[in-house]
């Protein structure tokens, strides 16, 4: 069975941010992901982790000004400085809180852009050179149309293709199985052709990101294909609970 990590952006939000810690550790988790900490000192951050004995499995570089619509900065080429004061944040944030990996967001621009698609590239190996130094790994994640339109990442072969051609041992592909469902479906061929450079794993239902084994998946029989994969990372729980966080829970027993 994966070990999973909660979601901390998605679930326990019944409570601020620094309080969700003890919360996802009461609730048996051994380890938490979001989006971002960066509201946060980073000391603050890790002290709220490690006193509730939790381990950091992932979050996001800074993506720009998310209230604004921002949602990434890596393909936006009149934004590269931006996105180089994002990554040293990020860096810095991701040693005080000792994450293994970081998600460097796209950001919101046609995929067909030549401008955007070169700013990518370069920013992504920048990136991936980056992290690599700081022995920290990076994941790029394909996002579904419905949820984040126009975001520039939204094909995973296309994600899959460049993570090989880059050819970066850190950099990896984050499998969200709820975009891919809604992107391509064919799930379990994906995680098959993908596993080698999968770095990352989060569920949830499909069509309404809750709780899994209440969506059109299979969700027990994905969870023994990503053990039969060979992954041994943490699956992010980053869904919605239907209703209070800790009543959703009882997936975890059922699977
Ligand atoms: O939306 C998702 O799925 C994520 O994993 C986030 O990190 C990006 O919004
Ligand atoms: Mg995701």
């Amino acid at each position: 069975m994966p070990k999973f990590a909660a979601n901390l952006s998605m679930m326990f939000t019944e409570r601020p941010f620094l309080e969700r810690f003890a919360a996802a550790a009461a609730a048996g988790f051994t380890a938490v992901e979001y989006l971002f900490p960066y509201d946060h000192p980073a000391k603050t951050v890790a002290d709220a982790l490690r006193s509730a004995g939790l381990k950091q499995a992932l979050f996001n570089m800074p993506p720009g000004d998310w209230a604004a619509g921002d949602r990434g900065l890596a393909s936006l080429p009149d934004r590269r400085e931006e996105f180089e004061t994002a990554l040293v944040t990020a860096i810095s944030y991701a040693k005080t809180i000792e994450t293994p990996l970081l998600h460097m967001m796209a950001g919101i621009a046609p995929c067909d852009d030549p401008a955007a698609i070169a700013c990518y590239r370069e920013n992504l190996k920048k990136a991936a050179d980056v992290t690599a130094e700081a022995g920290i790994g990076l994941v790029i994640e394909p996002i579904n149309k419905r949820d984040m339109p126009g975001y520039f990442l939204n094909d995973f072969d296309r994600a899959f293709d460049l993570v090989l051609d880059l050819d970066r041992p850190n950099l990896n592909l984050q499998f969200d199985v709820y975009h891919r469902q809604i992107l391509h479906g064919d799930v379990i061929t994906a995680l098959r052709k993908m596993a080698p450079r999968i770095g990352h794993i989060q569920i949830a239902s499909v069509p309404n990101r809750h709780e899994p084994l209440t969506g059109e998946l299979d969700d027990r029989r994905i969870f023994q294909e990503i053990d039969a994969i060979g992954y041994r990372g943490y699956v992010g729980c980053e869904y919605r609970p239907a209703a209070k966080t800790e009543e959703g829970l009882g997936w975890m027993a059922a699977i």
